[in-house]
């Protein structure tokens, strides 16, 4: 009998990545999204519709789909949006989880069944940091409402599995990015508008704070650590990241190094990008699963950047063909 497998945020890029490695080691793999609606964009096959901030068919999709694994990867997950949208960060991505554990612990109630749980936890969680590298037990100190929902989302995961039993893992994310990172978020901001430029469809980029340091990965090596932590005999959290973090500017200077150009000369400062409060360093110790998982990221910090550059310039170079030939 084939494994099923219940992700949320299925149209996200970890929900792509995930989605494609499960299939590969032959689950059945059912996705909710918030984005096709009944009625307005029908969610395409194996594909449920539900809003976090709602959850009242959560019972309705777990009865459906009886999942062996679920995977919970669905949040508002912009920092600086957060600070815009305060309340619905908090339900979506707090609330939301609760709602999502709580179905669980029905369904496995109902049916007599364990449920393997994953929550995306987040290195946003560490915020104001008080050691570096960050580690399963460093202290939390949450600079965001995302950052803070985060930290509900996690204790909510950690207290479902010591009250119900409950098979209830966190795997603490730190940055992981990819040619389908959304366009809102530094890096793919970045790797796009280095397309533009090069392409001459764009003279400037305007960024925030460029001094922040990240722990960046590749979203494709951290879907096998999602899994590979819902393998383990016992329910456990653990962070993943690569150990290495970088400056914004450091991200700059190999995006645009990847097409030889010098970015000093496109960047300024905005500083409606800045956020109200800000994590101003992130580096993983990711030792623990490294032994106890025998997971390791696969693709460097340049090898990232080169990689979005190109899919951006790619992408770019099509967009302009389709626009000349269409003016
Ligand atoms: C692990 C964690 O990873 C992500 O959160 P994030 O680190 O906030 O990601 P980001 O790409 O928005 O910002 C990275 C840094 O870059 C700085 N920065 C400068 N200038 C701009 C700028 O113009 N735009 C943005 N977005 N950031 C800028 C910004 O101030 C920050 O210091 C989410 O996936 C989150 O869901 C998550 O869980």
């Amino acid at each position: 009998m084939k494994r099923v497998a219940l992700i949320t945020g299925i149209n996200g890029q970890d929900g792509y990545y995930l989605s494609r490695f499960l299939k590969g080691k032959d689950y059945e793999v059912h996705g909710i999204t918030s984005c096709s609606k009944p009625g307005i964009g029908e969610p395409p096959e194996n594909c449920y519709y539900c809003d976090f901030a709602d959850g009242s068919n959560l019972n309705e999709i777990m009865d459906k789909v009886k999942p062996d694994e679920v995977y919970h990867l669905a949040a508002q997950s912009h920092v600086r949006l957060s600070f815009d949208l305060p309340v619905y960060t908090a339900e979506v991505t707090g609330v939301g989880t609760l709602r999502l554990l709580d179905a669980i612990r029905y369904f496995e109630q109902q049916n007599d069944k364990q449920v393997h749980f994953y929550q995306a936890s987040s290195s946003e969680m560490f915020g104001k940091v008080v050691e570096t590298p960050q580690s399963e037990t460093t202290p939390f100190h949450p600079r965001s409402p995302y950052a803070c929902a985060k930290v509900f989302s996690y204790w909510q995961t950690i207290n479902y599995r010591e009250s119900y039993g409950m098979f209830a893992c966190n795997g603490i994310l730190f940055n992981h990015e990819s040619p389908r990172r959304g366009e809102a978020f530094v890096t793919r901001k970045i790797t796009q508008a280095v397309a533009r430029i090069k392409l001459g469809l764009q003279d400037k980029l305007y960024l925030g704070n460029i001094d922040a340091k990240r722990d960046w990965g590749f979203a494709g090596d951290y879907v096998e650590a999602m899994w590979l932590i819902l393998q383990q005999e016992k329910p456990d959290d653990f962070v993943i990241g690569t150990g290495e973090t970088h400056s914004v500017r450091e991200f700059l200077e190999a995006a645009f190094g990847a097409v030889e150009l010098d970015w000093k000369k496109y960047v300024e400062i905005d500083p409606q990008f800045y956020r109200p409060a800000e994590v101003e360093l992130l580096c993983a110790d990711p030792t623990k699963a490294r032994e106890k998982l025998n997971w390791e990221p696969k693709v460097s910090f340049e090898e990232l950047a080169r990689m979005m550059v190109e899919a951006d310039l790619k992408r770019t170079r099509q967009e302009k063909i389709l626009n000349e030939s269409t003016d």
